[in-house]
């Protein structure tokens, strides 16, 4: 290929993405990233790079992150064992302790750092500033349900043009203690609130898929009924039931669409959003 028709190329690259970044000026993007889409250093890089280039041309982004990996690894060096109901992680006090360490000292940090690495600016928010919470189920401990959300440290971080970067704990509005929240389901409360143009989900899946194992059978797009008929078929199970449930009520909530994309992809986030094939699962109503 001849050095001018490969530089035409990346033109053509560039202008497929121009009518997304026009409209989607000024909007704001919920990007979830879990702990699954987390263990690969280069692969987060790619992510935070793809970040700082969406806050660079008007989006606004806006991060939750969980870390469930990390804290069961936390807890496993404290003699822990980590246990859970319906996806929850069963919260004593001492494992409310080992959550809140994790992500509030290595992994909101480590996002942080990186993005003002890559020459943008992000700010780290303890989701206690901004969540409030009810616990859920007694047998679960110190794990909460979003009940509201202060969206106040949020805004004024997006009109700083700052990328808020935030955990998945809440503050208890009974006791004030702290309460460990499902990163999907804190998400899903931030992006209702904030009534963002698009919530990403970066996971280790494709997205939703027929057959877990076969990629080949990634559902591209999927409604309010066919993922119903997903779940009583089985074929959604496990952590991607309450993604989807609780992408439903954030569509039902405002939130314009949901896109679970596998974080393991390299520069998932742009293919995603600036190319006219998407890679993953949109979920609409
Ligand atoms: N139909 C399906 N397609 C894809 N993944 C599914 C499906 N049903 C259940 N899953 C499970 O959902 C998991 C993703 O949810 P989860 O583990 O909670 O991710 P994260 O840690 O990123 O929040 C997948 O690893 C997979 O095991
Ligand atoms: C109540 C509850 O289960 N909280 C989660 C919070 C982190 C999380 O959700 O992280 P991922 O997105 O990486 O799974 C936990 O303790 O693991």
């Amino acid at each position: 290929m001849s050095d001018l028709s490969a530089q035409t190329q990346k033109a053509d690259v560039l202008l497929e993405a121009l009518p997304y970044m026009q409209g989607f000026r000024g909007c704001t993007f919920l990007i979830k990233v879990g702990g699954s889409a987390m263990e690969d250093p280069v692969v987060v890089d790619q992510f935070l790079r793809d970040v700082v280039f969406l806050e660079a041309v008007g989006i606004n982004p806006v991060i939750v992150h969980g870390g469930g990996k990390a804290i069961s690894k936390a807890m496993q060096e404290s003699g822990l064992e980590a246990r859970f109901i319906n996806g929850m992680r069963v919260t004593d006090e001492e494992t409310i302790k080992i959550v809140e360490q994790t992500l509030a000292r290595v992994i909101n940090p480590e996002i942080v750092t990186k993005i003002n690495a890559f020459g943008g600016k992000a700010v780290g928010i303890p989701g206690t500033e901004v969540f409030q919470g009810q616990r859920m189920k007694a047998e679960l401990g110190w794990v909460g349900e979003v009940t509201d959300c202060k969206l106040g440290l949020i805004q004024a971080a997006v009109a700083g043009e700052f990328v808020p970067v935030v955990s998945p704990v809440a503050r208890d509005l009974e006791s004030g203690k702290t309460l460990n929240v499902n990163a999907d389901l804190a998400a899903c409360a931030l992006a209702t609130g904030l009534k963002a143009t698009k919530l990403i989900f970066l996971s280790d899946v494709r997205g939703v898929m027929r057959d877990h194992k076969d990629e080949s059978t990634l559902i591209p797009s999927l409604d309010e009924a066919s993922i119903n008929a997903l779940k009583a078929d089985g074929i959604i199970s496990g952590g991607m039931i309450p993604k989807v449930d609780s992408s439903l009520e954030s569509l039902r909530g405002g939130v314009g669409k949901v896109h679970l994309i596998d974080g393991r992809i390299p520069h998932a986030l742009i293919l995603e959003i600036f190319t006219d094939r998407g890679i993953g699962t949109e979920i609409h109503l």
